[in-house]
C-alpha cells in the first residue's frame, strides 16, 4: 500500500482520493480552499455526490483519508502524487493553465524523494511534457520525479460507480516503472488498463469527450430533422442504437450537453488542433450545434406565443444533468437568460441546484415543482430529474394559467401525454394537444378586468 498525496480536491481530486484510501492505501488531500478542507476534515462532501460521503466518512474513520491545505505537510515523503486542480477555459476557448502551474511549482518546492505524479487534470498535449521538464529543472538532487497522465473519465452524477467500474484506466508514461506502479495502485479495481505514451494518453481524452459531445450533437441534429419529417427521435435513436457499432448510449436528444467538461473541452481539442494549422471542422459544428440547441426551447415557445413579454415561465429544473447540484454550462443558464431577454418572468425549480444557481441567475425560486407552476403561460424542462418524470401530468393542467410544456428532456411518453390537458411540445416529437390560446388569452383579459 502506497503513501499518496491528492492535490486539488474537487469533483476529481476528492472521489480519487477517497476511491485510492477505499483501496488501502494513505491518502492527504491537500486544496488551497481553507472552508472547503475543514468541512471535508468533518466527513461532510463539499459537492452533491450519491455515495462519496458514506466512503469519504468511512475512510476517515477507518485513519486512510485526511485533508489539508498544507502542500508542506502533505508533499514530503510521499510514493505518489496526484494532480487534479481544475483547467477552466480562457476568453479564446483554450485551456487556462494558471491552477496546474500554481500547483506544480507547490509540488516542485516540497519534494524531498523520488516520487511519481500522476496527472488526472484534462490538459492539452503537451503539457505534461512541460510539467515533467519543469520538475527536471526545479527538484534538483532531492528527487526524481517521473510525471504520469492518467486522464479521468468519471461523470458527475456517478463519480463513485465510475471510478469503481470505469470501462478503463489509460496510463500514458515515458517510464515503464511509473507506469507499472499506476497501474498497481489500482489493481484491486480489477478493470482494464490501457498503456501509452502521455502524448496519447493526453489525446485519448480530448477525443473521448469531443466524440460524446458529437454523438449527442449528431442525434440533435437528426431530432430537428425528425420534427420536420414528422418522425419520433425515440423510436430512431433506440433502433440505431440497437446496432452495437453504434450503441445505445449518448443518444438522448435534449436541450444540448452543458457541465463543466463538455463545453469546456470541445474548446480547448478546437484550439489544440488550430494551433497545429488544422482546422477542426466536424467539432466546430458540433459545438455550434450545441449552442443552438441550449435556445431551442425559447425560440418554440416564442413561436407559439408570438412574443413572451409579459408570459410567466417555469423552468423546472437548473442543473446541467440530474443527480449533481452543478450548474456550470448548463442550458439552464442561457434559457433564464434568454427569457429575461425576452421580458418573460421567470420561476424556478430544481431539487438540490437551487443554492449554486441563485448565485449566477436572477429569476425566482420556488420551493416546490407546484410552486412553480402555479399561473404559468408555460413550462420549460431543462433538467430530467426524477421528481419531474414522476410527476402526475395534472400537476401541470391544475397549476399553470395555460398548460403549455416545453419539454426539453422527454421525459413523458407520448401516450401518457395523450391521456393529459396538456400541449406538450418536445425535442424530435410531434406536437401533442394543441390549444387554443384565444381561449386562455380571453380569460386573461377578462379577468384583469373584471378582477
Ligand atoms: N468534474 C468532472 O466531472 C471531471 C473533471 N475532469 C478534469 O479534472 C480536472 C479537475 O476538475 P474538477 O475536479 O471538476 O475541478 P474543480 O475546479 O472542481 O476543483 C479543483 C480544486 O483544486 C483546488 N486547487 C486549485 N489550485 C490548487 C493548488 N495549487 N493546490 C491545491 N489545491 C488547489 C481548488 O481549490 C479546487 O477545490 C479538470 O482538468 C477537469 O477537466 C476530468 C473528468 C471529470
Ligand atoms: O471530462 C469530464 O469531466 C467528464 O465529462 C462527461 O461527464 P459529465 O459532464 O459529468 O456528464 P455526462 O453524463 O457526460 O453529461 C454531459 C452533458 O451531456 C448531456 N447528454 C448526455 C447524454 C445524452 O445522451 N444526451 C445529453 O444531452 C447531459 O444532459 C449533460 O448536460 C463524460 O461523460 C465523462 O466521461 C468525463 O469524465
Amino acid at each position: 500500500m502506497k503513501n499518496i498525496a491528492v492535490v486539488g480536491t474537487g469533483y476529481v481530486g476528492l472521489v480519487t482520493g477517497v476511491c485510492l484510501a477505499d483501496l488501502g492505501h494513505h491518502v492527504i488531500c491537500i486544496d488551497v480552499d481553507e472552508e472547503k478542507v475543514s468541512h471535508m476534515r468533518k466527513g461532510y462532501s463539499p459537492i452533491y455526490e450519491p455515495q462519496l460521503e458514506g466512503l469519504m466518512k468511512k475512510n476517515i474513520e477507518e485513519g486512510r483519508l485526511t485533508f489539508t491545505t498544507n502542500h508542506a505537510w502533505g508533499i514530503p515523503n510521499m510514493d505518489v502524487i496526484f494532480l487534479a486542480v481544475g483547467t477552466p477555459q480562457q476568453q479564446d476557448g483554450s485551456a487556462d493553465l494558471t491552477y496546474v502551474q500554481r500547483a506544480v511549482n507547490d509540488i516542485a518546492q516540497h519534494i524531498n524523494r523520488d516520487v511519481i505524479v500522476v496527472n488526472k487534470s484534462t490538459v492539452p498535449v503537451g503539457t505534461n511534457e512541460s510539467i515533467q521538464q519543469y520538475f527536471n529543472q526545479h527538484v534538483g538532487e532531492l528527487g526524481r520525479v517521473d510525471v504520469v497522465s492518467n486522464p479521468e473519465f468519471l461523470r458527475e452524477g456517478s463519480a463513485v460507480y465510475d471510478m469503481f467500474h470505469g470501462d478503463r484506466i489509460i496510463i500514458g508514461a515515458e517510464n515503464e516503472g511509473a507506469a507499472l506502479l499506476v497501474e498497481e495502485l489500482y489493481r484491486r479495481l480489477k478493470l482494464p488498463v490501457v498503456k501509452t505514451d502521455i502524448r496519447s494518453a493526453e489525446m485519448i481524452k480530448y477525443a473521448s469527450n469531443a466524440f460524446l459531445a458529437t454523438k449527442i450533437s449528431f442525434i440533435n441534429e437528426i431530432s430537428s430533422i425528425c420534427e420536420k419529417v414528422g418522425a419520433n427521435i425515440e423510436d430512431v435513436a433506440y433502433g440505431m442504437g440497437k446496432d452495437r457499432r453504434i450503441g445505445t448510449q449518448f443518444l438522448q436528444a435534449g436541450i444540448g450537453y452543458g457541465g463543466s467538461c463538455f463545453p469546456k473541452d470541445t474548446n480547448a481539442l478546437v484550439q489544440i488542433a488550430g494551433n497545429v494549422e488544422h482546422k477542426f471542422d466536424l467539432l466546430e459544428s458540433v459545438i455550434h450545434v450545441n449552442n443552438r440547441q441550449q435556445v431551442l426551447l425559447v425560440k418554440k415557445a416564442k413561436e407559439r406565443f408570438g412574443s413572451l413579454h409579459g408570459k410567466r415561465v417555469a423552468m423546472l429544473g437548473l442543473a446541467f444533468k440530474p443527480k449533481t447540484d452543478d450548474i456550470r454550462e448548463s442550458a439552464s443558464v442561457v434559457v433564464a437568460n434568454e427569457l429575461i431577454q425576452e421580458g418573460a418572468y421567470v420561476t424556478a425549480y430544481d431539487p438540490i441546484a437551487m443554492p449554486n444557481a441563485s448565485k449566477v441567475l436572477n429569476v425566482e425560486f420556488a420551493n416546490s415543482t407546484a410552486e412553480a407552476l402555479q399561473d404559468a403561460d408555460a413550462a420549460l424542462i431543462i433538467t430530467e430529474w426524477d421528481e419531474f418524470k414522476q410527476l402526475p401530468l395534472s400537476t401541470f393542467s391544475e397549476q399553470m394559467r395555460v398548460p403549455m410544456v416545453f419539454d426539453g428532456r422527454n421525459c413523458y411518453t407520448l401516450e401518457a401525454i395523450q391521456e393529459s390537458y396538456l400541449e406538450y411540445h418536445s425535442i424530435g416529437r410531434p406536437v401533442i394537444g394543441e390549444v387554443d390560446l384565444h381561449k386562455f388569452e380571453y380569460t386573461q383579459n377578462y379577468l384583469s378586468e373584471h378582477g
